[in-house]
């Protein structure tokens, strides 16, 4: 099983390689295009193209060491998975609490004055839609609110008395089908206001994903090592529609509400000022009731779904790495770890309910009681002739639109704040600098680019760890256009010396060359440009190969098949790649774990395997020399057949170069790091030879 795993990953390696090769490719394209233009410039003929440049290579072999890694045992495995929970060890009510704190700190209490003007930007490219969103509203509105004074006047005529019942008729049907008329029009604004809202709401949301999605991609690496994915995605997918409904559905509510509360309590007012002073007497009281607990309410269900959260998100980590917790047989203790989760959910959620139970109760009775009191002391104002029997319906009418006008208030408000508060979060990642820029600073001209790397100094710790420093003082130089191989124990820090010459990360102090030129003050997007990279961790997207493929391309809708044929076959990976019945477009699943499927498949035991394994890595160490010819190479390897090709081996120890040279004459020196590494490799790799056999 390990073998075939390892297998893949020289699979996926060969899918990198023909992504970075196609990358050096489109340089050359793209160098010689402009550099073309230069020559027109100055009128020279363009026919007389320059060779390409030297272009950097950096070469993370870790591939070719899995076989190393997993005699070491399971729990040195190249998985490079992290659960949550080993970060802070926290029963699930305090980590839900903490987290409830958190969220109710997130959601202000009062409207922050600030955050509104931002909110109105978003709004504005809508605003045409809005405003007449927000006329439909009235009319609709209007409609909703007339409709009780003109039923309190049909049940009037209904009842009226000493009018025969021809002419009872008439006015009857002349008002019914006025009101008919009249609703018809509600209705179609009703429908206009409701469609005009969604639609624009939903447009503020795509703007707002769009731009929050590009402030996400621009942020530095150090950024996504200290926030959770999983936050950042929700930050994209849930505030910001969370915003963008309480800017247009939310808001058209709001409104809709104050006008049919503003608009019922008057219209209470003029059907009977004296049953109106008598129920708003009542209402006072109950609202605040309600409010009060409707606060409570609100809070034990925010804590439920906080730690309904908290469950779904150990389900999703666990079953996106089920082949982590496969391997190490922890089924039965994750689900343990899920059940104690959602007993914990299924205790609040009971508490809820208790709560719920008691809220609905109450405002059912009270609304109720309001109701009968309308109609007892209606019932004695009719009686004594003071109201009609219509004038008594339409009030009755306008209190019920004047209590669920409340209630719409008062989800209006709570709604309000969770938009500032979800818009609050998005503002701070949105106006968030990056640490350094994405595509500025200076370029060099491709004649001039040699490609000497120099490591000056440089100390080193991660943003997330500053109290463990990586390196110190480190010291290094590769001459243009020589293999240097990194070695050193795991952990020393290999990785983060291409992290470093990447420019994810900027050093503490010291510096990094390029010719001379700190790395610091060239454009980010044109360094990696001229870097080619095939990672250890081998990363595909979930599309298809040829797309896997053009993905390296500056520009991938410019690549032809050809171009995506050569690259394949210049990583030696045309032939395992045209073995799949669909070829070039076969879709790889997520991580590419389709492709291990099929694969796979194919495998019928593990001599096979073995066999293959050592074809392919063959194949991968062809591919990769053929790519390595006149550029600068670094690679990250253990293995004395990947080294041997260098021209000098880095060792890295003690956050420092430990020891530097040529590979023979590192190995004559019994004492040192370099031979003690390879010396252990030898080892191991007989015992893995013993184990197969
Ligand atoms: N993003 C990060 N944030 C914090 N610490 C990190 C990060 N990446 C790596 N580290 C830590 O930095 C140290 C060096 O890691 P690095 O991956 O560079 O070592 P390596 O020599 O490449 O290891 P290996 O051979 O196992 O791949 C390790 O202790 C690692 O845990």
């Amino acid at each position: 099983m390990r073998l075939l795993i390892r297998m893949n990953r020289m699979h996926f390696n060969k899918l990198k390689l023909a992504q970075s090769r196609l990358l050096c490719l489109e340089h050359r394209a793209i160098l010689s295009a402009s550099h073309r233009r230069r020559r027109q410039s100055a009128g020279l003929k363009t026919s007389a193209c320059p060779p390409p440049s030297p272009v950097l290579s950096v070469l993370s072999c870790s591939a070719f060491t899995s076989g190393l890694s997993s005699l070491r045992g399971r729990t040195v495995a190249h998985t490079p998975v992290a659960f949550a929970s080993s970060s802070a060890a926290s029963t699930p009510a305090e980590s839900a609490k903490s987290q409830t704190d958190a969220e109710s700190q997130r959601i202000p209490t009062t409207v922050p004055l600030d955050d509104v003007k931002r909110i109105l930007d978003l709004a504005h490219p809508e605003r045409w839609r809005l405003a007449a969103g927000v006329g439909f509203l009235t009319v609709s509105s209007a409609v909703t609110m007339s409709a009780p004074f003109f039923l309190g006047r049909v049940i009037d005529t209904i009842y009226a008395s000493g009018a025969d019942t021809e002419t009872m008729t008439a006015s009857l049907t002349s008002l019914c089908l006025m009101l008919t008329g009249v609703f018809l029009c509600g209705g179609a604004a009703n429908a206009a206001r409701v469609y005009l809202m969604q639609a624009s709401g939903q447009q503020i949301v795509r703007n707002l994903r769009a731009t929050v999605f590009s402030a996400v991609l621009r942020q530095e690496v150090g950024f996504f090592d200290k926030n959770r994915t999983g936050e950042l995605i929700n930050r994209l997918s849930s505030d910001t529609s969370v915003v963008g409904h309480s800017i247009t559905d939310n808001l058209s509510d709001g409104l809709r509400a104050v006008a049919q509360a503003v608009a019922g309590v008057s219209m209470m007012f003029y059907v009977s000022p004296s049953l109106a002073s008598f129920v708003l007497m009542i209402v006072p009281p109950i609202a605040v009731l309600a409010i009060i607990y409707g606060r409570y309410l609100r809070s034990i269900s925010k804590r439920t779904q906080d730690a309904l959260a908290q469950a779904t998100q150990l389900a999703e980590e666990r079953i996106g790495n089920i082949r982590t917790v496969r391997a190490f047989g922890k089924e039965l203790s994750e689900v343990d770890k899920y059940t104690q989760k959602t007993d914990y959910v299924l205790s609040l959620a009971r508490k809820e309910a208790v709560i719920r139970a008691g809220f609905f109760g109450v405002t059912g009775l009270s609304g109720n009681l309001m109701i009968l009191s309308v109609l007892y002391k209606g019932g004695l104002l009719t009686a004594s002739q003071h109201m009609t029997v219509g004038e008594l319906s339409s009030f009755l009418m306008y209190t019920f639109w004047v209590g669920i006008s409340i209630a719409g208030l008062s989800s209006f408000y709570s709604e309000l704040m969770k938009g500032f508060g979800a818009g609050a979060r998005l503002w701070e990642l949105l106006d968030r600098k990056p640490e350094f820029p994405l595509n500025e600073g200076r370029i060099l001209s491709p004649d001039h680019l040699k490609g000497q790397l120099e490591f000056s100094n440089v100390s080193f710790s991660y943003p997330t760890r500053k109290d463990a420093p990586i390196f110190q003082n480190l010291n290094l130089l590769v001459p243009a256009g020589t293999i240097m191989a990194v070695v050193g124990p795991s952990g020393s820090g290999k990785s983060s010396l291409v992290s470093l010459l990447l420019r994810l990360y900027d050093p503490d102090a010291g510096t990094i060359t390029i010719d001379g030129h700190d790395i610091r003050d060239l454009n980010p997007y044109w360094l990696r440009n001229h870097i080619g990279t095939v990672s250890q961790e081998p990363v595909l997207f979930s599309c298809s190969i040829r797309e896997n493929i053009a993905y390296g391309a500056i520009d991938p809708d410019a690549v032809t098949i050809q171009d995506i044929h050569s690259a394949a076959r210049v990583a030696n990976a045309y032939d395992f790649i045209q073995s799949f019945p669909k070829g070039f477009d076969t879709v790889v699943g997520e991580k590419g774990v389709l492709l291990s499927g099929e694969e796979l498949g194919q495998q019928q035991d593990g001599l096979r395997a073995t066999a293959l394994d050592a074809e392919n890595e063959f194949l991968v160490q062809e591919a990769l020399e053929s790519l390595m010819e006149g550029r600068t190479v670094m690679i990250i390897a253990h293995r004395l057949s990947t080294i041997k090709n260098a021209d000098s081996v880095a060792v890295l120890d003690q956050q420092r170069v430990a020891e530097c040279g040529q590979p023979t004459e590192l190995l004559e020196n019994r004492q040192g790091l370099f031979r003690k590494l390879m010396e252990k490799q030898a080892f191991l790799q007989e015992e893995q030879q013993r184990a197969l056999l």
